[in-house]
């Protein structure tokens, strides 16, 4: 009785604050001491914050300076840092081998993490697919349309709008003779049209009108949001404020991105419904043909492949013109050998597949300026990435930027020399990390590889060119949010002087 009684005196309300902050200044001090001191990754060294909360990984993530941040942490703590509480990264090629290569019996699979292959759909489709098996199918299903047999029929889609794209940048370059053509926007309009064309048979028309399509725009704009659904899994807390992040015309321009997919990927299966005999070599053909996806999955599909196919390749073909420019030298003996080759016609896939010099430029450009930057993380199943036994659960990644600038695996790694890629005479060649290996490497390589030939050889061999102005540490200044997002690069394409 006189112990209930107490709690009519007591201030109850207060006492319960109380306790529940000491209870959670208790819960937070004990986490800070077992991810210190007692958790599996607690041994490797990185920034005390990393080590205790995401709020580490989330600011670089967000600051748009992912590359750079992560390959100063690199230097200042060594090979192997730990970047969250139970996340390492890897600056070495032997992790990079060790982490993503094929598994074997003596190499057990290190799979993606869920938590960060999550683009917010319902459905997960080939890149967001975590189940080895089930991507297995997808990757199979989708890799018809990747054929030799099929790049080649599509081989004519790349040329048709580089041809469009060689022209544009000539009478643009006229129209504006000092301040140029951005080109970092319009490798954009070819990247995506070109997409656009080879994913279902409908570009952007972003080349035509010289300039962005809604659909490319949305997405840039919104290239900064496309971390958060990741991080909203990995912060349980920031579910609550993320709706208060994210604008509502962020939210707005979201459905309106998905509905135009969603119609585009409609008159695509209408016209493979009416036309059953249509001879197609798009990659959605054969997907539409399986019947194995429905339309939920085929969005998602859409969306992600023009994404993967041509922001990529758009970011390497704006790599190469900076470094060219920048790089004189270079650029003349570029221009050498695909002149050499006497006519226009003659800059075919299979001609220029065997360009030793244009090869290098592209190998050098995607080392030197990697499309994908940031490290693509995996689970590790418990097991050794680069001498260092990772205790299973844990992620680990190999981020391209940091790899391909680390000064123990490259020579002079700031240095654009494409002659790095022609080494001969026993010296063995180095191994292009941008297009990722094993299971889950790139499986648009070849696609990629036809389009930056052609569109980089028909410029070259069109126009001479140069900077419209001195654009500073246009590649320090780069900001990455999952993609490149550039400063504007003023390039004045003219035509040939020597013919
Ligand atoms: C220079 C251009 C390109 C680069 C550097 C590049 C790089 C990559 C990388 C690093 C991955 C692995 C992603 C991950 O593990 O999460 C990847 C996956 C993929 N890429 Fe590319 N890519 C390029 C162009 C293309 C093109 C043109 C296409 C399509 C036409 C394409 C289609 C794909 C697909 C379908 C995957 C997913 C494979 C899978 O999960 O099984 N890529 N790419």
């Amino acid at each position: 009785m006189a112990f209930l009684e107490l709690f009519s005196v007591l201030p109850i309300a207060p006492l319960l604050a109380w306790f529940s902050v000491a209870g959670l200044l208790c819960y937070c001090f004990g986490w800070c001491v077992y991810t210190l001191y007692f958790h599996p990754l607690a041994e490797y060294p990185g920034p005390k914050l990393a080590a205790i909360s995401q709020v580490w990984l989330a600011r670089v993530w967000l600051s748009g300076h992912y590359p750079s941040t992560i390959q100063n942490a690199h230097k200042k703590y060594g090979n192997v840092v730990r970047v969250a509480p139970n996340e390492l990264s890897f600056n070495t090629v032997q992790a990079h081998h060790d982490i993503y290569s094929v598994p074997s019996r003596n190499k057990k699979p290190f799979i993606k993490d869920a938590t960060f292959y999550n683009n917010g759909d319902s459905v997960k489709v080939l890149f967001y697919e975590i189940d080895a098996n089930e991507h297995a199918w997808q990757r199979k299903l989708i890799a018809t349309g990747f054929s030799a047999g099929a790049l080649r029929k599509q081989e004519h889609v790349i040329h048709q709008y580089v041809d469009l794209f060689v022209q544009k940048m000539g009478s643009l370059s006229t129209a504006s003779p000092v301040v140029g053509v951005d080109i970092a926007e319009a490798m954009l309009w070819l990247g995506f049209d070109i997409m656009g064309e080879m994913t279902f048979s409908e570009s952007f028309g972003a080349v035509e009108a010289s300039k962005g399509h809604f659909w490319i725009s949305l997405l840039r704009d919104s290239a900064h949001a496309a971390i958060l659904p990741a991080f909203a899994q990995r912060m349980p807390l920031l579910r609550f404020i993320l709706p208060y992040m994210v604008s509502k015309s962020a939210i707005e321009n979201r459905v309106k991105h998905y509905a135009y997919t969603q119609e585009t990927v409609r008159k695509r299966v209408r016209l493979q419904e009416d036309n059953p005999d249509r001879e197609t070599a798009d990659l959605f053909g054969p997907i539409i043909a399986s019947g194995k996806m429905n339309e939920a999955s085929l969005v998602s599909f859409g969306q992600a492949i023009v994404i993967a196919g041509a922001d990529t390749v758009s970011h390497a073909l704006t790599g190469a013109t900076y470094f060219l420019c920048a790089n004189p030298a270079c650029l003349k003996e570029l221009q050498d050998e695909i002149r050499g080759l006497g006519s226009y016609d003659a800059l075919t896939g299979t001609r220029l597949a065997s360009l030793r010099y244009l090869n290098a430029v592209l190998e050098e450009t995607l080392r030197a300026f990697p499309p994908i930057a940031f490290g693509l993380p995996r689970v590790s199943p418990g097991d050794y990435v680069d001498g260092h036994f990772v205790a299973p659960g844990a992620t680990v990644s190999a981020p391209h930027w940091a790899i391909v600038h680390n000064e123990a695996e490259w020579d002079d790694p700031y240095t654009f020399r494409p002659e790095r890629w022609l080494a001969e005479g026993g010296v063995p060649q180095p191994r292009n990390l941008a297009f990722s290996t094993g299971p889950r490497a790139c499986l648009g390589i070849g696609q990629a590889w036809l389009e930056i030939r052609i569109a980089l050889a028909k410029l070259v061999y069109t126009y001479d060119l140069e900077f419209a102005r001195d654009h500073g540490d246009w590649l320090g200044d780069a900001e990455m949010y999952m993609m490149w997002r550039e400063a504007p690069l003023m390039v004045k394409y003219m035509p040939r002087k020597n013919q």
